[in-house]
């Protein structure tokens, strides 16, 4: 039965997404249809699709979640390939900016959204410039997974970093070498995550911190999406894994370099332990209509 899918073209520092508004929950896109819809040449053209949903429609697991903490709208993420993936750091801007321009929620600048995710809510506040979302707390994965990508003369250690999804961040010795790192082929982890994970090869500043900020380059290639011009939530886990490795001098205000841009990440103490920010641009540049079979 075909479906006329009206949506929304945005994107984040270049990691780019479509939308579309399902309020009932009626209208989930199958695996087919999304693969359709990023493809590049054949579609519009995505790292993802976000549907936007209403949380007491999502599956109960994660409606639960939402509901409890009052998140009314749902973030309904998925990668190019069509796989689930928990959360989305420069998705969840694109999807507030996405909700305010659909008239689906007001929010004036400093004014602060709930968003459901399946990792659970997340917090989103308007700024003058863009949003800063609060990614919440963060986890070091055990074990020191080996990592290689193509091109990379030797594998690397990584870093095991969950900020509400899994990375594994590597440090690579320069620009040159980020540069060299073909990421058309998944990097090889070994051993291998079991759910995958996305993979950041970074590169600090010389000297890292200037000015009470630190400062890093990285790319990036996402799970389910291939290399993608900025991750958000990969950007939080190179920052935290960068300050891992520099030790206690290092600070809690980063500003991390991507192909797609820069983003903001912000290392907070609350209650519940430490969380991580990240902020950043969120651009809606089209609407369309798609027919999908
Ligand atoms: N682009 C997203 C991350 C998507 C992560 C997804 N590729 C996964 O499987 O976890 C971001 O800005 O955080």
């Amino acid at each position: 039965m075909g479906f006329t899918l009206q949506f929304t073209k945005g994107h984040g520092t270049g990691n780019d997404f479509v939308l579309y508004t399902d309020p009932e929950g009626d209208h989930p896109l199958t695996t087919a249809q999304i693969v359709a819809v990023c493809d590049r040449h054949f579609g519009v053209g995505a790292d993802g699709v976000i549907r936007a949903v209403r949380s007491r429609n999502i599956d109960e697991g994660a409606a639960a979640l939402a509901e409890d903490d009052g998140a009314e709208w749902f973030m309904d993420y998925h990668n190019a390939d069509g796989s689930i993936a928990e959360m989305c750091g420069n998705g969840i801007r694109v999807y507030a900016r996405y909700l305010i321009e659909q008239g689906l929620v007001e929010l004036e600048s400093g004014d602060t959204l709930a968003i459901g995710t399946r990792a659970g809510v997340r917090d989103v506040q308007r700024a003058t410039n863009g949003f800063q979302v609060d990614l919440g707390r963060w986890k070091l994965e055990g074990g020191e997974p080996l990592v290689r990508a193509k091109e990379l003369k030797v594998a690397r250690p990584g870093l095991g970093i969950n900020v509400g999804n899994p990375h594994v961040v590597v440090a690579l010795a320069d620009e040159a070498e980020l540069e060299s790192a073909d990421l058309h082929y998944i990097p090889l982890i070994e051993p291998e995550p079991m759910d995958g994970a996305n993979v950041e090869f970074v590169v600090p500043y010389d000297p890292l911190i200037k000015d009470g900020v630190a400062r890093i380059s990285m790319r990036v290639h996402e799970r389910g999406s291939g290399e993608t011009l900025s991750c958000g939530t990969g950007v939080a886990a190179a920052a935290l894994a960068t300050r891992h490795w520099a030790g206690s001098a290092a600070p809690n205000a980063w500003r991390v370099d991507v192909p797609g841009g820069t983003l903001g990440v912000r290392m907070f103490a609350t209650q519940d332990g430490e969380h991580v920010g990240l902020s950043g641009p969120a651009d809606l540049v089209y609407t369309g209509t798609l027919e999908l079979g």
